[in-house]
């Protein structure tokens, strides 16, 4: 028998967030501004470093052109989404974007914080990124529910070591933590770590449920399934 879960990690894209947010916003907001950007602060330290790994990542190559090559292929490669999320912070801030949010997630997770439940992220977009969407979402300023965040500077989304470290960070056994992801081999590995783990199956996203986890279409359901507090009902005027 499963106890409900003391903290809660949440994935971003497929999970709190469309899917055509990521791909069809904020990805071509990147793309565009990257000369730019660096002709600007390419000379800046956090700049020079990242590309510096870029360089090592992808020898004989133009940086720029080696983080297009990414960009078009969508590959979780560590400086290019260091880089996307200095790129996205000039749009968060000026207000040209807003991070999406699924209309179901705000309200569970600040039931789910009230409640003392512990809530974290694990995205392949940078920690800058994160605290980006979250911080200028559809739904207001989350960070303040969200007690920490990580991305692949802290090991990859597939390797269950990971998700070890971050039970570490988080102060719980795994087994008193849930996963929520729209990838199944995320998920696996969050298993393998001892986590709990429920797969978002948003039918907008067009995510395939794997049949190797629990799946749930929208966060009460995940509230539901577990045993987490349910978002308050709105008051009738
Ligand atoms: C503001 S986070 C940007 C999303 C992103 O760059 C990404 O790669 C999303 O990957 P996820 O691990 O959240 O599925
Ligand atoms: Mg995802």
């Amino acid at each position: 028998m499963t106890t409900p879960p003391k903290a809660v990690i949440c994935d971003i894209e497929g999970t709190t967030s469309a899917i055509a947010f990521v791909k069809e916003i904020l990805f071509p907001f990147a793309e565009r501004a990257l000369d730019g950007f660096l002709r600007a602060h390419g000379a800046e330290p956090a700049v020079v470093a990242i590309l510096d790994q870029v360089r090592a990542l992808a020898p004989g190559q133009d940086p720029a052109e080696a983080l297009r090559g990414w960009m078009a292929r969508d590959e979780k490669v560590t400086p290019l989404k260091a880089l996307q999320g200095m790129i996205w912070r000039e749009g968060f801030e000026s207000g040209a974007i807003r991070g999406h949010l699924w209309p179901d997630v705000a309200p569970c997770l600040r039931a789910w914080a009230g409640a003392g439940v512990t809530l974290r992220i694990y995205s392949s977009g940078s920690v800058e990124a994160q605290k980006l969407l979250f911080g200028y979402s559809e739904a207001g300023d989350l960070t303040p529910l969200l007690s920490g965040f990580d991305d692949t500077r802290t090991g990859p989304k597939r390797e269950a070591a990971s998700y070890a470290a971050i039970a570490r960070a988080t102060g719980l056994p795994p087994r008193e933590i849930l996963f929520l992801s729209d990838v199944a081999e995320e998920l696996d590995a969050a298993g393998a770590a001892g986590m709990q783990v429920c797969q978002l199956v948003r039918k907008a996203d067009g995510t395939v449920e794997s049949g190797r986890h629990p799946a749930c279409a929208t966060f009460p359901e995940v509230a539901a399934r577990f045993g987490l507090p349910a978002p308050d009902e709105p008051r009738p005027a």
